[in-house]
Order: C-alpha cells, then structure tokens, then sequence
C-alpha cells in the first residue's frame, strides 16, 4: 500500500515537474519568438519601405488600375480577370490584375513586391471580400512607391477627363455608377430663347461668386428646375452643362425603398464635390413616396420613410451643403407643391417645350450636317407647326432616313400627329 502511495506520488511529482519544464520551455519560446519578431521587424524597417493600400480606399482602385496597365504584370502568369462595365452597365470589359499572392514589378528601374491579400471579412453593400495590397521595396527606393501611387491616382484621374462621372445614390452613399460617360456637347442640345446661355450663364456667376454669398449671408447653394413635355431636352441639357463646366453627376433615386428622412440629408449634403445633384422626375418619385408614407403611417412599426418635410429639410436645413448645385426636373409642373419650388429651393424655373420650327430646323441641320439655314432643314420644319412634335419624336423619325435628308423631307407628313397614331 505504501509502495503504491509512493508510486502515485512520484507519479504525480513528475507530471507536475514535467508540466513546469513545458511551461516554461513554452513560455521560452514564447518569449524567444516575440524577441526575434521584435528583432525582424527592426531590420525590415531599416531595410523595407513599406505600404498598405486597403481597398475601403479610393487608392486600391487606381493601384488595381495602374497594375492592370503595367508591362511586367502583363506578362506575369499570376492574374485575375475582372470585369469592369460601362456606365449603363453594359459592353462589359475584361482586366487583368494581380490575383491574390506575392508578385515582382520593376518600377523606375527599383524592385517593387507586391502582395495582395484578401481578408476574410466582406463588404455587405457589394458582397466582395476586403482586400489590402502591400507594396515594399528597399528603403532606398521609398520614393518610387510613392511615386508609383501618385502616377497610379492621375492614370484614373485622367482617364476621366474629358468625361462625366455618374453617382448613384446607394444604401444611403454616393457610388460611382459604371464608367464615365463621354461628354454631351453644349451645341447638341437645341432650345429655343438662348436658354441654353442664360442657364450656362448663371451657373458659371454662382460657381465664382462664393464670397458675394458669404459677405451678405445667403446660403450658397442655387437650384433649377426644369419642367416641361416629355422628350424635349432636359436631361441632355444637364449632361451638356455639367460637361461644359467640368462637374460629374449625381442622380438622387426617390423611389429606392430604403431612402428615408436620414438618408436624403445625408446624400443631398455630402456630395462629391464639384458635382450637380440631379432629382429626376421629382413629381412622381415623391408622389410614390408619399402615398406609401401615408399608406405607413398607420403602422405604429414605421421608422424608416421618407417623408416631405424631410425632403424640404434636406433640401434647405441647416446642415445644407455649400455651393450646392441642384436640378429638380418634372414633366408635370402643376402637380409639384408650392413649397417645394419657392424661391431659395429653386432659384430658377425654365420650361423646356416642344420643338419649335426654328429648333425643328436646327435638328435636321445638326443631324445632317448642313448649314443653320439650309434650304432642306427649312423645308422640312415648315411641315410642322410650332410646339406640336417633341425634340425625340423628331430624332427617332430622323433616324429612320438615316443617310437621306430628301426622302425625311418627303415622309414627314407621317410625323403629323393626324397619322401618328
Ligand atoms: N432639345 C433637344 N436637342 C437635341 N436633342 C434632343 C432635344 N430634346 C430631346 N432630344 C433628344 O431626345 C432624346 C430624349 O431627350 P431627353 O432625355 O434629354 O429629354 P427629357 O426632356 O429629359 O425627357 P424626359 O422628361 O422623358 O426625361 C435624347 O436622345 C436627345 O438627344
């Protein structure tokens, strides 16, 4: 008995003894690789330059970009192919990028490695999985990766010169919608009075009066509304006016279900500069919303809506943004409330009508290429009264004849409304 008490014992002191010296081997080596990460990191920071790129930033889009034009990953074997679109979304393009891994470029002549990681966590707006790419390269050569990420940036930048960028709003944040559009030009778009100038004027005298605005404190912000028939030019007139000064495009969408109170003041006052917020069709898209906010305020469960104090209070509260630019556009001016257009929330109301036979004219000259006065465009537009076709009409029937103005002439009897229909 007392020989098995002494066994057990001995037995016991062992696993203890054996127990400690695991401890503290672990422990040792515990401490022994923190010490040596603490050394390794050291010296690369005295060797490596290194930097981070996350793709939650902008810069993750342009590096991408910039990798995808660059020789030595063109003729990597290590690639993903990602499709990029265009800005409705269609003829869809393939890049090629770095794929996830460790990869060597020559930059400027100086080794750069890149190593792109994906994380396991993902973005719940799109679905992709979070990404970082590191670039390294020797701390010598530190002002190549800086270098790299500036001519990355302009590459993008540039790309979209010339070009208008279109923001969607989406899950109550601006998204850049496809790829930039090409310009409209001014002399495209047909209106009658000199519509196009006094507009174009106005917005150049509010973009370089800031200081007017401050010194007298008036909120700076101008808004326009255009109203007017279907098909007449109001959307083409603000493509081309935002190409003309330079501004890309935001298109608020009412009718997304999500939008509410919060949201549109959040989206109409956090822009991306330099841009022209755009709120089409603003008598349907509200009316929608607010016979569904009538319809939902019987549900004691409803928090989220969007509501018409809260447009107005988005519209002019005061978190407003600066140096706003706003165009509200509706077929069906009648319908809007007074309070939505009074003067301070629309500073500008111009109608845009059917085509005149001067603007009927100018169409066919434009579409054929022929001088303002042409005999032809003359001709064709004393077919027509004034006011009686839309702008679109008249395109869509052009396009038909194509390549033959004459035979556009003969046939626009057919454009009457007494044969339209
Ligand atoms: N004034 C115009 N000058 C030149 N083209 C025009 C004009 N109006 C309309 N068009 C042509 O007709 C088509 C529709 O025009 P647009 O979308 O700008 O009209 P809209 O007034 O915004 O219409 P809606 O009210 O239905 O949105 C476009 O392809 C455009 O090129």
């Amino acid at each position: 008995m007392n020989q098995l008490i002494k066994n057990n014992s001995k037995t016991i002191l062992l696993g203890i003894s054996s127990g400690i010296s695991l401890f503290i081997i672990n422990g040792g080596l515990g401490i022994f690789k923190n010490i040596s990460n603490y050394i390794l990191n050291c010296i690369n920071e005295k060797i490596y330059y290194q930097i981070d790129v996350d793709s939650k930033d902008k810069s993750f889009e342009w590096l991408l970009y910039w990798l995808s034009e660059h020789e030595s990953v063109k003729d990597s074997t290590h690639l993903n192919a990602e499709t990029v679109y265009n800005n409705i979304g269609k003829n869809p393009k393939v890049i090629l990028v770095p794929s996830v891994g460790q990869h060597t470029i020559k930059y400027k002549g100086k080794t750069i490695w890149i190593s792109r990681i994906r994380d396991s966590t993902f973005d719940m707006g799109s679905g992709a999985p979070f990404e970082s790419i590191k670039l390294s390269t020797l701390i010598n050569n530190s002002s190549a990766v800086n270098e790299l990420l500036q001519e990355a940036m302009l590459l993008s930048l540039n790309k979209d010169i010339g070009k208008t960028v279109i923001y969607i709003n989406s899950e109550g944040s601006w998204e850049r919608f496809g790829n930039p559009r090409s310009i409209r030009s001014l002399d495209s778009v047909i209106l009658n009075n000199n519509l196009k100038q006094q507009l174009l004027d106005d917005i150049k005298s509010f973009i370089t009066n800031e200081s007017w605005y401050r010194n007298r404190g008036i909120p700076y912000r101008r808004g326009y509304l255009l109203y007017g028939e279907p098909g007449n030019g109001k959307s083409s007139l603000i493509n081309a006016i935002a190409g003309a000064l330079n501004l890309d495009i935001c298109i608020v969408s009412l009718s997304q279900k999500e939008v509410d109170d919060r949201q549109i003041n959040h989206l109409l006052n956090n822009a991306p500069p330099k841009s022209i917020l755009l709120i089409e069709d603003i008598d349907a898209a509200f009316k929608s919303h607010r016979s569904q906010v009538d319809l939902d305020s019987t549900n004691s469960n409803q928090i989220n809506s969007l509501t018409y104090s809260g447009l107005l209070n988005a519209l002019d509260g005061v978190a407003s943004q600066e140096g706003r630019i706003l165009f509200m556009t509706t077929n069906r001016i009648e319908l809007l409330d007074n309070a939505l257009i009074r003067e301070g929330r629309v500073d500008m109301k111009i109608e845009i009508t059917n085509a005149t036979k001067e603007q009927a004219s100018q169409l066919f000259s434009h579409f054929y290429n022929l001088p303002q006065d042409s005999p032809l465009s003359n001709q064709f537009s004393s077919n027509f009264a004034n006011y009686q076709l839309s702008m679109s009409q008249i395109q869509g029937f052009l396009l038909k004849y194509i390549n033959c103005p004459e035979k556009a002439i003969e046939e626009s009897y057919k454009l009457l409304p007494v044969n339209l229909s």
